[in-house]
């Protein structure tokens, strides 16, 4: 059963400066009361890294095993009162699920990684294979003070891992238009992200007297024009080629040949995948106007006008290739541009019969979710905290055990985050099999059944 207590601790991240560090505190006493047998385990250490997360470490009992890291964070987004079933800090029960932010980002890992552990050191288990855990303070901000600091623990104490499982996708059940049974999308990337803000600055006045353009109206013009001309379709030039390629068989005919033959369809298919939200962030960087600031009274003409835009970039592209293109539409040197944060895509993670992560990955899930009808490599359209271990390993894979429904999505830092009570249960049985299935010293021999590879 999913512990209730850590949903109603409030680990609110608001910016990297400004989080709930009572309630991060907190977190972590709570998790040294609810699962003692992980706090006491002779052969786990557990370390604080940046004052609030924590490391832990699982010594197996074969040195020879290169250790892999099961990562989560702790902090979540803010949530309004309004627009919720239940207070979303009550983890209220309701019709088997539980109602609360964090149950889906991410505290269902955090606690279900820590669950899993726990019920197998009741049972006296000892792993073969050494493991890290992770739990971050401050994902939802950067990861900059909590999982970035972990990844530079281990670095300098010259750990290599052979691979490592972060948040970041799912088993999609009625997500993907045109497939109706679930699937797991294994991501193998995750986009870049590039931030921009905008000024223009114009003289002040009175609003009597108002020239013919002003700093909100050149400003405003130039944003629309950013959202107006979306950046170049690139569906097919990232691995979300092999994504669509591995779930061909998932879709009805005709569609199902489509998939199978995209270096013929992808134009097609990328307008189709584009209408909506979700497929649209598979087919191009997208841009998304987040910030729009200013005026101060209705009869000022203001001095300054200044906005935010995000753009999360597809894997085919850099940081460079969005700026220039963002120039060239934007057009007009009253707009000063300048860069916030600035990231290329994360490199593309193996995924291949040699690729012992993905067989592993690939096994539990077989186990735990028999009904999964594809296991397939995707693209995380956000950013995680295993961004900053990309030293310590060339396999980093970001894949919740949790079944989303097409209206789970946008719970997802939304309205009515929620977790079914059998999901949460499922997603401790397929940690607790992970932990166990990572012994083998050697990859399985290829399964013979209709999950695609
Ligand atoms: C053809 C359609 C495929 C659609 C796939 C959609 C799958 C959606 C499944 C899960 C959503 C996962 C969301 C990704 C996690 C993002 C976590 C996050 O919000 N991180 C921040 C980090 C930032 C550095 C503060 C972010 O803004 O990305
Ligand atoms: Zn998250
Ligand atoms: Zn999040």
């Amino acid at each position: 059963m999913f512990s209730l207590g850590a949903i109603k601790i409030p680990t609110v991240a608001f910016l990297r400066k400004q989080l709930n560090t009572t309630a991060l505190i907190e977190f972590g006493k709570y998790i040294q009361k609810v699962f003692p047998a992980v706090f006491s385990t002779e052969f786990i250490q557990h370390e604080v890294v940046g004052e609030y997360s924590y490391l832990f470490t699982v010594r197996g009992s074969d040195p020879q095993l290169m250790p892999y890291m099961l990562l989560a964070h702790m902090d979540v987004v803010p949530a309004s009162e309004e627009g919720w079933k239940f207070p979303p800090f009550s983890a209220e029960e309701d019709e088997g699920y539980i109602y609360g932010r964090g149950t889906l980002d991410n505290k269902n890992s955090a606690i279900g990684i820590l669950q899993a552990l726990e019920f197998l050191l009741r049972r006296n288990y000892r792993p073969r294979r050494s493991f890290y855990i992770g739990i971050g303070h401050d994902e939802e901000v950067s990861g900059l003070d909590g999982g970035k600091q972990i990844a530079m623990l281990l670095q300098a104490r010259g750990v290599k891992l052979s691979f490592l499982l972060d948040e970041g996708s799912g088993i999609l059940d009625g997500v993907i238009e045109g497939i109706k049974s679930p699937v797991a999308l294994i991501a193998v990337t995750e986009k870049g992200s590039l931030t921009l803000n905008l000024t223009v600055r114009s003289d002040p006045g009175h609003s009597s007297a108002p020239p013919k353009e002003t700093s909100i109206g050149i400003l405003a013009a130039a944003v629309s024009r950013l959202e107006k001309n979306p950046m170049p379709r690139l569906f097919g030039y990232g691995p979300e080629l092999m994504m669509f390629e591995h779930l061909a068989s998932e879709f009805a005919f005709p569609l199902n040949i489509v998939m199978k033959n995209l270096w013929l369809f992808s134009p097609l298919v990328s307008r189709i995948i584009e209408r909506k939200p979700t497929g649209n962030s598979m087919v191009r960087t997208t841009t998304a106007l987040t910030i729009f600031k200013a005026g101060i009274k209705f009869n000022v003409i203001p001095h300054l006008a200044s906005a935010a835009v995000n753009f999360r970039i597809h894997p085919a592209q850099k940081v460079a290739e969005v700026l220039e293109i963002v120039k060239d539409t934007i057009d007009d040197d009253r707009v000063e541009i300048t860069v916030t944060e600035a990231f290329d895509p994360l490199p593309i993670s193996p995924w291949d019969d040699q690729a012992l992560g993905v067989q592993i990955f690939r096994r539990t899930i077989m186990d735990v979710f028999p009904h999964v009808s594809s296991i397939a490599p995707g693209v995380c359209i956000g950013n995680t905290d295993s961004r900053h271990f990309t030293n310590l390993t060339d396999a980093i894979y970001r894949f919740n055990p949790v079944v989303l429904k097409a209206d789970d999505v946008s719970r997802i830092h939304g309205w009515n985050e929620r977790i079914s009570v059998k999901d949460y249960e499922k997603q401790v049985e397929f940690l607790f099999q992970l932990i166990q299935n990572s012994d083998i010293d050697k990859l399985p021999k290829p399964h013979l059944s209709t999950h695609e590879l």
